[in-house]
């Protein structure tokens, strides 16, 4: 049965009116919202990934897969914002998320209230990213289950009114295993995996790198981390999915990551690899996600 997004925030239904601010987006009463049901009221699933370009790309890739049949240039409907690229395929939005929790977090909030004032019938969320792999060969496509912080805890810290506030942070194991059963096949010529991930709020040594700009641990050190990453079943590093599962299980909102492993961290740090082999990657989270969004329309 479908049903609709119910926020955890009493304060927005005293809300007359509400600015999606860095999406620059109006919703002028929120006791009537039909221009906003208009526009976006049939989204069925919201892509994120870090870059606007990743976005635009995955737009177009969707386009034949939802039968639509466009070779116009996709709009960004909130460039006037500044901040984030949001495009409409259909009923899916794809939507640049930035570098890390802070600037995910503020369009996610935004989204969630989008999805709710649009009165969106069970969308779901899903990142399509990239991110470091831990012991998997570069390539391989990890959906995560358990989300851990940089502390190797599988929760999301975050200082609320000066205190310490801490939530779960794990993905519905159902929408993990549908990701999987409808989005990969056996032909791809990479693997996709279900797994835990780190998510770090620092790319170089909250991710246990020894090429940053810092760096006061040894590399036989950083193995050992890694390690014990690969003990909590870690197959990948990146710097959202904490914040990403913790807000949409608060929510209630299904939501899923996908991510591209560009390095195996045992074997170095440096991400070395090409733009157009990078670019290549970031396709395989475009087909298993297209893939598990068809399924998704036709049930
Ligand atoms: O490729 P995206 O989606 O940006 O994700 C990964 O890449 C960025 C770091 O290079 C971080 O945002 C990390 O999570
Ligand atoms: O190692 C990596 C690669 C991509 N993104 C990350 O956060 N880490």
């Amino acid at each position: 049965m479908l049903k609709g997004v119910n926020l955890k925030n009493p304060h927005l239904n005293k809300m007359p009116s509400d600015f999606l601010y860095h999406l620059n987006i109006n919703v002028p009463n929120t006791a009537d919202t039909s221009v906003i049901q208009k526009q976006f009221g049939d989204i069925v699933a919201v892509c994120a990934g870090g870059t606007s370009k990743r976005m635009r790309e995955l737009a177009i890739y969707l386009r034949p897969i939802l039968g639509i049949k466009d070779n116009s240039e996709p709009v960004d409907l909130c460039e006037s914002g500044q901040r984030y690229a949001v495009y409409k395929v259909g009923p899916v939005l794809c939507v640049s998320h930035g570098v890390g929790s802070s600037t995910f977090s503020v369009v996610l909030h935004e989204l969630l209230k989008l999805v709710k004032y649009a009165k969106c019938q069970d969308p779901v969320f899903i990142r399509i990213g990239t991110c470091g792999g831990v012991g998997v060969e570069p390539g391989t496509v990890v959906i995560t289950k358990d989300a851990y912080n940089g502390y190797l805890k599988n929760e999301h810290e975050i200082p609320i009114l000066g205190k310490r506030v801490v939530r779960p942070a794990s993905f519905p194991d159902t929408l993990c295993q549908e990701i999987l059963k409808y989005g990969a096949k056996s032909d791809d010529g990479f693997n996709t995996i279900i797994a835990n991930t780190m998510s770090t709020d620092c790319f170089y040594e909250g991710q246990g790198r020894t090429d940053g700009a810092v760096c006061e641990y040894s590399d036989d050190e950083k193995m050992a981390f890694l390690k014990e990453c690969q003990k909590k079943g870690i197959c990948n590093i990146e710097m959202e999915a904490t914040m990403f599962a913790s807000l949409t299980q608060k929510v209630g909102v299904r939501a899923a990551d996908v991510c591209v492993t560009l390095i195996n961290r045992l074997n170095g740090d440096q991400v070395s690899i090409t733009m157009h082999e990078k670019e290549t990657f970031e396709q395989r989270p475009f087909s298993i996600v297209g893939r598990y969004i068809q399924h998704l329309l036709l049930n």
